[in-house]
C-alpha cells in the first residue's frame, strides 16, 4: 500500500526538490508542491516534478472570487494534480465553480484553519467559537459544496470525519515526538494524525531540513 506521507517541498530550487524526492521515494506517497516552489518554478516544474512518477498534491490554497478561481483552475488542467487546494473561506459558490472546473480524478480539498492558527488568532480575526468549531463548520460548508475534502489539523480530523465520513482528510502541522514545532501552533504527531483518521499526512521541514532526509522519512515512517 502507498505511504500516507506527501512530502511538502518547499523551496524554490527545483534541483534540491528532485534530489530530496530520490532519496526518500521509497518512504512517501506522493509530493506536495505549494506556493515558493510555484512561485519559482510556475507550471514548467511541476511538470518536470511529475515527471518522477510520484503523484502531485498541487497546493496553492486559491481563494478569490468564483470566477477568477474556476479561470485559474482551468489553466492548470494540463498539470492533473492528485490533489488541489482551495479556501473554504472562500465561500461555497466559489468551491462550488472549483470543483466543476477540475480535472475529474483530481480531489479539490478546502483549507478550513491553516495549522499556523490557533483559538487566539480567531478571536483577534473577529471569529466566534474555537477552532475545532471553525473546522466543524468549514467541513460542513465543502461538504455541501461537493468538494472531496478538506485540510485540518490532527486535533480536528475526526469530528471532521464524524460528519464526513467518506471525505478525504488532509493532515499538516505534523511533528514526531519533541519535533520543533516552528510556526505551527496545531500540531500531532503522525501517528496520532492517521489514528484520528487522516487520509494522508503533509510533513514538510522535519524531512526535508534534516541532514539525511532519507533517515527522517525512514524514522517517522517507522512509527505509523
Ligand atoms: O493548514 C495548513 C495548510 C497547509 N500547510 C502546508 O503544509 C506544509 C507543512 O510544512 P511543515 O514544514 O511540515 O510545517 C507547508 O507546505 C504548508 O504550506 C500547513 O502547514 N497548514
Amino acid at each position: 500500500m502507498r505511504s500516507p506521507i506527501y512530502v511538502a517541498l518547499d523551496t524554490p530550487d527545483i534541483d534540491r526538490a528532485k534530489a530530496v524526492t530520490s532519496a526518500i521515494r521509497n518512504h512517501i506517497g506522493g509530493i506536495k508542491l505549494g506556493l515558493e516552489f510555484f512561485a519559482a518554478n510556475g507550471p514548467a516544474g511541476i511538470k518536470e516534478m511529475a515527471a518522477l512518477g510520484l503523484p502531485i498534491f498541487l497546493d496553492l490554497k486559491l481563494h478569490d472570487i468564483p470566477n477568477t478561481v474556476a479561470k485559474a483552475i482551468q489553466a492548470l488542467r494540463p498539470l492533473e494534480p492528485a490533489i488541489l487546494t482551495v479556501h473554504a473561506s472562500g465561500g461555497r459558490a466559489m468551491m462550488e465553480d472549483a470543483k466543476a472546473a477540475a480535472p475529474i480524478d483530481t480531489k479539490v480539498v478546502a483549507v478550513t484553519m491553516l495549522t499556523s492558527l490557533d483559538d487566539s488568532d480567531l478571536h483577534d480575526m473577529g471569529i466566534a467559537g474555537e477552532a475545532h468549531d471553525h473546522v466543524v463548520r468549514m467541513t460542513e460548508l465543502a461538504r455541501e459544496a461537493g468538494l472531496d475534502g478538506v485540510v485540518c489539523s490532527g486535533r480536528e480530523v475526526k469530528a471532521a470525519k464524524k460528519i464526513w465520513p467518506d471525505g478525504f482528510f488532509v493532515v499538516p502541522g505534523v511533528r514526531p515526538v519533541a519535533g520543533n514545532s516552528g510556526d505551527q501552533k496545531r500540531v500531532v504527531t503522525p501517528a496520532d494524525a492517521l489514528h484520528s483518521g487522516a487520509s494522508i499526512i503533509v510533513i514538510g521541514r522535519p524531512i526535508t531540513q534534516a541532514e539525511e532526509p532519507d533517515l527522517a522519512a525512514r524514522a517517522i515512517e517507522a512509527t505509523l
